[in-house]
């Protein structure tokens, strides 16, 4: 069983997400009980999950998004909830509290494309329900859907990805046994299930079972400065049991390097090389440039240079802004300095093991850098389309004709 980072329940329209925060800590799950936030009630909304980062990866920021907004509607049609400034008796006024609702919903993450894609879509039932009834019936089906369909494209992905770097090697005429790299966390937890490049990295898993010329080794960035790599894609790995080592992200040049000159006293870890820097997207525009989490461009650049390195970008097509061009065009979030200067971790004792207090593993903060001084911090870079091998979506893997990318 893979782990679940959104437990949504058809029946009684309730969400709980892991909170991601805690992982691999703790193992937390909390209920999502509204869109966004509303003055004067204690409640934890869509929003404050995704923007606090309780959830994070962009298809589960999507699922979490959309789920949210089945979630209040329940409560207000359904279980009667009156403070979230609804008006039932007249739809035109309904479905405008409802729009502005999602609008804030839509702030919560600038970067990721595919929160907005998904609250597109539900903007556009909205538009055409005649009734409540049917507004809520709608939207809980297309929710549902939505998840149902990112599960199914996570495997596509996987396998697309599978057919995209066995063509290459074959192409290159390798055999025997490789690594890949990836950053950040693009698994189980930052979609609906399996993954998009980590989907990739688990079905390559899996063909090694029964192939010569397989994947050996995986790489995992930490990921600096919120570190999901070292967080979240090393719990994930480990609990596929993947091998794989943690790096830290100014370490990538020496490891390619050194494996691509197979320097036997560097005590690699396997002496597989690098063939493909495997990384996910928040949003990938018409051309193919990619945003993704700060650090893959400069991924991008050292594959660059060396030919026998191939560069893959995988996602859903969700994960596609058909409104950009260029990825000039991308905002770029901004995150809290605090998420560079400040860590949070768990409390290891003598013997090298995590500490539990009452409520599992004992947490503590600490800071890295001085009080007070100023931070930049932004949280997604932009990989330029010439930069990269493959797109591997579910429908299948683009490369570049005549140096272009074409989705549709
Ligand atoms: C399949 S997840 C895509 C993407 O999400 C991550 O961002 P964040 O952890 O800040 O939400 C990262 O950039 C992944 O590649």
């Amino acid at each position: 069983m893979s782990l679940e980072a959104i437990k949504f329940d058809e029946k009684r329209a309730t969400l709980r997400i892991l909170n991601q925060l805690l992982v691999p800590y703790e193992t937390q799950y909390l209920a999502v009980d509204a869109i966004a936030p509303v003055e004067g009630i204690d409640l934890f909304s869509g929003y404050t999950a995704i923007k606090g980062m309780y959830t994070r990866g962009a298809p589960a920021i999507m699922l979490v998004g959309c789920f949210s907004v089945v979630v209040e509607l329940n409560r207000v049609l359904n279980e009667n909830e009156t403070r979230f400034g609804y008006d039932v008796a007249d739809l035109a006024r309904f479905k405008s509290r409802l729009l502005d609702r999602i609008s804030v919903l839509i702030q919560s993450r600038p970067t990721a494309v595919n929160l907005l894609n998904g609250c597109n879509e539900m903007r556009q039932i909205i538009d055409a329900s005649t009734s409540t009834t049917s507004l809520y019936t709608d939207l809980l089906q297309f929710a549902v859907k939505l998840y149902k369909d990112d599960l199914k494209s996570n495997h596509a992905i996987g396998a697309n990805g599978v057919e995209y770097i066995y063509s290459e090697l074959e192409k290159e005429g390798f055999t025997g046994e490789f690594s890949v790299m990836t950053i950040c966390n693009t698994g189980s937890l930052a979609t609906s299930g399996y993954g998009t490049a980590l989907g990739i990295i688990r079905a390559l898993h899996q063909e090694a079972q029964h192939r010569a010329t397989k994947m050996a080794h995986v790489y995992a960035c930490e990921t600096r400065p919120y570190n999901q790599g070292s967080r979240l894609t090393a719990y994930e790995l480990q609990y596929e049991k993947i091998p794989f080592s943690l790096i830290t992200d100014n370490m990538v040049s020496f490891l390619v390097d050194s494996l691509a000159k197979n320097k036997a006293n560097r005590s690699l870890p396997s002496a597989a090389p690098i063939k493909f820097i495997i990384v996910g997207a928040d949003r990938i525009v018409k051309n193919g440039d990619l945003a993704n989490k700060i650090g893959t461009f400069q991924l991008s650049l050292i594959a660059s240079l060396y030919p026998s390195i191939k560069f893959i970008g995988a996602a859903p097509t969700t994960t596609i802004d058909f409104t950009r061009s260029t990825g000039d065009e991308i905002v770029i979030e901004q995150r809290p300095k605090k998420e560079l200067t400040q860590i949070m971790g768990g409390v290891v004792g003598p013997d090298g093991a995590f500490v539990h207090g009452n409520n599992g593993v004992q947490m503590q903060k600490i800071s890295m850098a001085p009080v007070g001084i100023d931070v930049w911090n932004p949280s997604f870079d932009v990989t330029p389309h010439d930069k990269i091998d493959a797109i591997v979506t579910e429908k299948k893997f683009f490369t570049k004709t005549n140096g272009s990318y074409t989705f549709e």
